[in-house]
């Protein structure tokens, strides 16, 4: 049974002048225990809105969205999320970011600081566990982040561009980083983003979305075998035919998304 289930799902928002706007319509996948799916589409298609579903932060209008087999209300048990601007608290050390979660699950504090260490550890950090943000550089302050995901174990990740803000060689230290941790934990992703790129260089499945009200346009499988290191995937010839596949579906989408956002503007 897969774990996360959309059978068109739609959601529609008030919308200006009090006519309903549709962000996604019909959307219809699966994401499997321990399978990285990666959600990719032109600017504003709808692609945040789609997790927003998963996490249960959003009903929707229509169709179903199940966790588990049972439909979503309200955000269900063992969802991590991770989005472009992180949750680091500016007053907490390294550590205390990272025992928040277990703490507020209800460990005790000697409890939820031993599991913080570990994970402060994993992310590769231990030597920095007492700083604060401040005084971490931003793939540090990703990687507390990361930490402070993982450390409550969930069973469904949620990830909206999550390294989209980093400079090109932390990002793809980053995606490693993910892709080591991740391996193992069983864990379901569903990964968004705009760059194809990271989309194949990461996941087991994209989901391509057409440009606005975004829908399923394609689900392609990545063939490309694990573990993976991100920067030398990129050159194989695998990799390289896997692009080039899934560019032909999402490069439509990308350019009637530019033609109807030149038009709107004119
Ligand atoms: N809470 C809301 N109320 C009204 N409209 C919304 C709401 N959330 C999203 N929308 C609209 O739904 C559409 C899809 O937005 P969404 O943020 O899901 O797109 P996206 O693909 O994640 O965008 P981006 O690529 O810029 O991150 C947009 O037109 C947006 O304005």
């Amino acid at each position: 049974m897969s774990v996360i289930a959309l059978r068109n799902a739609t959601k529609r928002f008030p919308g200006a002048g009090g006519r309903p706007h549709t962000a996604v319509r019909d959307l219809t996948f699966t994401v499997d225990a321990g399978e990285f799916v990666a959600v990719v589409g032109p600017t504003g298609c709808g692609k945040s809105t789609t997790l927003s579903l998963v996490s249960g932060l959003e009903p929707p209008s229509s169709g179903e969205v199940d966790v588990d087999g049972v439909p979503v209300r309200g955000i269900p048990d063992g969802v991590g999320y991770m989005f472009q601007t992180d949750a680091v608290l500016p007053w907490r050390s390294v550590l205390d970011n990272v025992a928040a979660g277990p703490r507020y699950r209800g460990a005790g504090r000697a409890e939820a600081r031993r599991r913080a260490a570990v994970w402060v550890e994993r992310v590769g950090l231990a030597a920095f566990d007492r700083y604060y943000p401040h005084q971490l550089s931003g793939g540090m302050r990703k990687r507390v982040a990361l930490a402070q995901t993982l450390v409550n174990e969930p069973r469904i990740l949620l990830m909206d561009e999550p390294f989209s803000a980093l400079d090109v060689q932390t990002r793809a230290l980053m995606q490693d980083e993910l892709l080591r941790l991740w391996q193992g934990t069983g864990a379901a992703v569903v990964f968004v983003t705009h760059d194809l790129e990271e989309a194949i260089a990461l996941a087991d499945r994209v989901v391509v979305m057409t440009s606005s009200p975004a829908t399923v346009k394609g689900i392609f499988d990545v063939p490309l075998p694990r573990p993976r290191r991100v920067e030398e995937i990129r050159l194989t010839p695998a990799f390289i035919d896997t692009y080039r596949e899934i560019w032909q579906s999402l490069r439509e989408e990308v350019e009637r998304a530019r033609e109807e956002a030149s038009r709107r503007a004119a």
